[in-house]
């Protein structure tokens, strides 16, 4: 089998669910290695929900997930935390511990997920570091960055382990358009490296500007334009 050439997320007939209640039904869709996706819809259409089913935060109970090599119907508890270094998760609110430096906030994700040699450590901090333009921030402590640049360290810490996909939930939400302008070219840098990409966004300038595939929650499904025609003319 040749996997250079299968898709990082593949999901068929998937039903979401909060609870009980079916959210979005029938999806199916696939995202290829190097693929920028954005994911859109109305203000609880269920955007967020698809992407906790695929960081294994909301159970999977209907259909077929593979996401990053991980069989989403099989996966174990004890299996969740390695799906999740394969993935890239970043939301709009930055996460960061207050009370610890760049350096620290990075090292804990290090260490939590298996990195033991310190000269290793030190290396890739700077390496992800340098890629969100932050080389110099590493001694400074949150509260000493804007927005913009804590959001970019949230992205550095998301690359640590190479994921083969990031998702992103609303990640220049909170930020001023031109701060979100610069976080989204950072997104694209990534992906033109190979990373692929999926992110939820209300930022319909975004869709009209960079004409990558859209999918979109609506009336308790997924359309995708790659099959549908999908309107993007209302942002909420
Ligand atoms: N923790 C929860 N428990 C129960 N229902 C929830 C929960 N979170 C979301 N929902 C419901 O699931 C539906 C989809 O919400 P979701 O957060 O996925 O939408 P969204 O498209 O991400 O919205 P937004 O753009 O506002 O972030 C909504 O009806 C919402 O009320």
């Amino acid at each position: 089998m040749d996997f250079a050439t299968q898709p990082v997320l593949k999901v068929d007939q998937a039903t979401i669910f909060q609870g009980i209640d079916p959210i979005l039904s029938n999806v199916s869709f696939s995202v290829e290695q190097h693929e920028f996706v954005f994911l859109i819809g109305k203000t609880g259409s269920g955007k967020s929900s698809l992407l906790k089913t695929l960081y294994a935060d909301l159970p999977l109970r209907s259909g077929k997930v593979e996401i990053a090599g991980f069989d989403l119907n099989k996966i174990k508890n004890n299996e969740v935390p390695f799906l999740r270094r394969k993935l890239g998760i970043i939301f709009q609110d930055f996460q960061l511990f207050n009370d610890r430096s760049i350096a620290e906030n990075l090292a804990f994700v290090m260490k939590a997920t298996g990195w033991k040699d310190k000269g290793k450590i030190k290396e890739r901090m700077a390496e992800v570091l340098l890629l969100v333009g932050l080389n110099n921030s590493s001694s400074k402590m949150p509260h000493q960055l804007s927005g913009g640049e804590q959001q970019r360290v949230v992205i550095a810490r998301a690359l640590l382990n190479e994921p083969s996909i990031l998702l992103a939930d609303e990640p220049t939400g909170n930020l001023d358009p031109d701060v979100a302008d610069g976080i989204f070219k950072l997104f694209q840098e990534i992906n033109k490296k190979g990373t692929a990409v999926l992110m939820a966004t209300h930022n319909h300038d975004l869709l009209r500007k960079y004409p990558y595939r859209v999918l979109k929650c609506e009336a308790g499904k997924l359309l995708d334009s790659q099959t549908h025609d999908v309107s993007f003319g209302s942002p909420y």
